[in-house]
């Protein structure tokens, strides 16, 4: 997939401007960037749900605008930043939507293979409204990759905050399958608030800001001490691991918002009516 100054509209505000990258065959890359950058924004745009001026995005080649609906949903799919389930539907029915038109014992062998990759089969006959937050996602995660799993090129995945619920070791696992699909040729653009988690897995990072891209490229060029603060007003410090990605030791906001307090600055006999409310 390849963007080239993208800029959207809605309404009379501009959310996106002048938006370019790319996303290869076999690549994981992190979208990153605070709340309101344009992250869901752009991804929905890029998966066909936003209206996009013309030929600025490019899928294997061919113009977005010029792949019908229904060959789209074959070649990419999009995991929404909020799927709301009310329906009392079983983990199994719900991953099974993910995959219409597949006759029964393949429909069922993919589902399996995919409740087994996301450790959710034990919760399989479940209904899904009834589940914790963090095993609903994996489970709108497993119907979104159902939609992909095993079809011919291109094959894309646009991921919106997949395991902002879910536990370390979830979330650890969630990326390795991602990995996982990456190696298997997906590409996959995957918005992330998790600074560390994108540093450890993606092989390339989106940083941005405003509705533009502020910066691409690896873990360590991207996520550096100058570009967290200017593009999250944050004091950090950043330490590159022998493992070869940094990690982010987020310290606290700029103080030109001398409503933050450090954690040693704040009062020792708790809240006092001088203290000031953002840190409530
Ligand atoms: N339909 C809309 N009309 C007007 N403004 C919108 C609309 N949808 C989103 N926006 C605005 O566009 C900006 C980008 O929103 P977007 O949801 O893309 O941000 P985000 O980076 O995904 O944020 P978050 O990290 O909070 O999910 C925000 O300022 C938002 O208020």
């Amino acid at each position: 997939m390849d963007v080239d100054s993208l800029d959207l509209w809605l309404g009379n505000r501009q959310i996106l401007e002048s938006v370019s990258l790319s996303l290869a065959k076999g690549e994981l890359v992190a979208l990153l960037g605070p709340n309101g950058a344009g992250k869901s924004t752009l991804i929905r745009t890029l998966a066909g749900e936003l209206p996009a001026p013309a030929r600025r995005i490019h899928v294997d080649g061919r113009a977005l605008e010029q792949w019908s609906r229904a060959e789209l949903a074959r070649h990419r799919a999009v995991m929404p930043q909020k799927v709301d389930l009310q329906f009392p539907m079983t983990v199994q029915e719900v991953v099974a939507l993910g995959r219409p038109r597949e006759n029964a014992a393949q429909r069922q062998r993919i589902i399996r293979a995919l409740l087994t990759r996301l450790d959710i089969a034990h919760l399989e006959t479940r209904l899904v409204p009834t589940l914790s937050g963090g095993e609903q996602q994996r489970v709108q995660l497993a119907r979104v990759l159902a939609q992909v799993w095993g079809r011919p090129d291109p094959r894309l995945l646009l991921l919106d905050e997949c395991t902002s619920a879910l536990d370390p070791a979830h979330q650890q696992q969630v990326f390795q399958q991602l990995c996982q699909l990456a190696r298997e040729g997906f590409g996959l653009l995957v918005a992330v608030h998790d600074l560390n988690l994108a540093a450890q897995y993606a092989d390339r990072l989106i940083l941005m800001k405003d509705g533009k891209v502020f910066a691409d490229g690896l873990p360590a060029s991207v996520l550096t001490v100058p570009n967290l603060r200017d593009v999250y007003g944050l004091h950090s410090r950043v330490e590159l691991l022998p493992e070869g990605y940094p990690l982010v030791i987020p310290q606290t906001p700029m103080r030109s918002d001398s409503a933050y307090l450090t954690r040693h600055e704040l009062p020792q006999e708790g809240l006092t009516d001088e203290t000031p409310h953002s840190i409530v």
